[in-house]
């Protein structure tokens, strides 16, 4: 007889510490068998061969098989749909229960519903858990019980109810004993998947140091100032409530706030999965837009000329990174100067961005263009020359990532400022019946 096992299912929670579904899992009495599944599903969708983030996922991958290898388990690894994938699993094993943790975007919540159906038919258990935020879902409402959509007061419960118990770690080296003995798995290659390894460097994990200065300089763009751990916290080799505690511990409540905003975003998406395509103010989806389709590519290539729009896109392209400032004026500049929907560049950062997070960036570009929660009032546009005067005077973030422009070499703006503001605050104006 094959003997009865649970399955932890890893998805974007890819570390061995801390991790709340692995630690109930190996709390069982049953040894537990680690299971990652290269999704299929989401792989097909991404055109660039070479994404750096399915790079970023294989070489976790790699470090957590040759952790697990030394201890005499392994991580079984799986190329397919989930749909294809858990009937063969459970053919190769006897699985009491599976664990997993929770994932609020809305591919991964109907994923999840078809599984528990399918688990609950072959009698088998279905244990998930809050992982990725501090806050999820109904933790943070309203007095009647309805979510925030506004993050101030949503911040202020937030803040007031945070204390120990939500930040402790998961004591997971207490069951260390309870994997599943198993020779090494061998994980499939990225060619066998269709993709090739990047060649982009991704960001360390060590941000305790940035987080003194990070109220005084996170706002400049050319200073080294903020922690690049989106990537980590998008697939969970760092665990939320880790960064939390060394906010906590070291007093940087401007970054806590930004961990809760990340919070907010998620709560949104979960109560209003309609955002991921329609704007979270249903008026703005009755604006004109342009969408001039060589405007965009302009804006793409960073060929605006507005030097500090072109900055960042070419940061973006080159890296796959961009500083949250200049987030904030490219998504502007797109959907304000150049009235192209928020939903192309959004698609655009979907596609690029290393920490490309589907509710922070919904939420980011629905702000930025006015349609979302706590928006700048659409009125409110970011002048694209004052911005840099104030967050990049000496043109020291420009000169990195645009030299050209030094040296007098870059293309004239494809649009005058002045003109571009009157022509959206008429479109906007029409459309919002303001
Ligand atoms: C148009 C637009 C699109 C964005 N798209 C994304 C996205 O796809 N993924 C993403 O993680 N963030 C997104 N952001 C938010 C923010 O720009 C990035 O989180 C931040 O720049 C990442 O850099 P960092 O890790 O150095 O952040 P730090 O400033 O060091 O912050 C630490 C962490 O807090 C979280 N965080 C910080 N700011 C925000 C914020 N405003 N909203 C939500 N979470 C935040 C992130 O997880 C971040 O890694 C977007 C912002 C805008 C304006």
């Amino acid at each position: 007889m094959k003997s009865e096992i649970n399955i932890c299912w890893l998805r974007r929670d890819l570390r061995l510490e801390d991790n709340a579904a692995l630690y109930e899992a190996l709390r069982s009495p049953f040894p537990v068998l680690l299971l990652f599944i290269f999704d299929k599903n989401i792989l097909s969708k991404l055109t660039d061969k070479t994404d750096a983030r399915v790079t970023f996922i294989h070489q976790t991958l790699n470090t957590l098989n040759s952790r697990l290898q030394k201890s005499g388990s392994s991580i079984l690894t799986r190329y397919g749909s989930p749909e294809e994938v858990w009937p063969e699993i459970l053919n190769s094993y006897t699985v009491k229960s599976v664990y997993t943790n929770h994932d609020y975007e809305p591919y991964a919540r109907e994923r999840d519903d078809a599984l528990a159906e399918y688990l609950r038919s072959e009698q088998i258990g279905f244990h998930t858990f809050k992982d990725q935020v501090i806050f999820e879902k109904n933790e943070i409402t309203k007095a009647d019980g309805k979510p925030y959509t506004v993050f101030t007061p949503y911040f202020r419960q937030w803040q007031q109810k945070l204390n120990e118990f939500y930040v402790k770690a998961y004591p997971i080296e207490k069951y260390a004993g309870n994997f599943l003995p198993l020779s090494p798995q061998e994980i499939p290659s990225l060619f066998d998947m269709g993709f090739e390894t990047s060649d982009l460097d991704f960001p360390k994990k060590d941000f305790s140091s940035k987080l003194d200065l990070y109220e005084d300089k996170r706002d400049f763009p050319a200073e080294d100032a903020t922690t690049y751990l989106g990537i980590h916290l998008r697939f969970g080799t760092l665990s939320i409530r880790e960064a939390a505690r060394a906010a906590l511990a070291q007093k940087a409540e401007k970054w806590l706030s930004e961990l809760a905003w990340r919070d907010f975003y998620m709560m949104i998406l979960w109560h209003f999965p309609h955002t991921v395509s329609q704007s979270f103010k249903p008026a703005y989806d009755l604006i004109k837009w342009r969408n001039d389709e060589s405007e965009f590519e302009a804006w793409c290539q960073g060929n605006t000329g507005y030097p500090i729009v072109d900055a960042g896109m070419r940061q973006l392209n080159k890296t796959g990174y961009m500083h949250n400032r200049v987030r904030m004026i490219v998504a502007s500049f797109l959907t304000k100067h150049l009235l192209v929907d928020w939903r192309w560049g959004e698609a655009y950062f979907a596609e690029k961005l290393l920490d490309y997070e589907m509710a922070s960036n919904i939420g980011g570009w629905q702000w930025a263009c006015g349609s979302g929660n706590d928006a700048a009032p659409y009125f409110r546009i970011f002048n694209p020359e004052l911005q840099t005067k104030k967050f990049d005077p000496e043109f020291k973030y420009i000169d990195r990532w645009l030299p050209a422009y030094k040296q007098q070499k870059h293309v004239q703006p494809i649009v005058e400022h002045a003109f571009a503001r009157e022509r959206v605050l008429k479109v906007f104006k029409e459309a919002l019946n303001e």
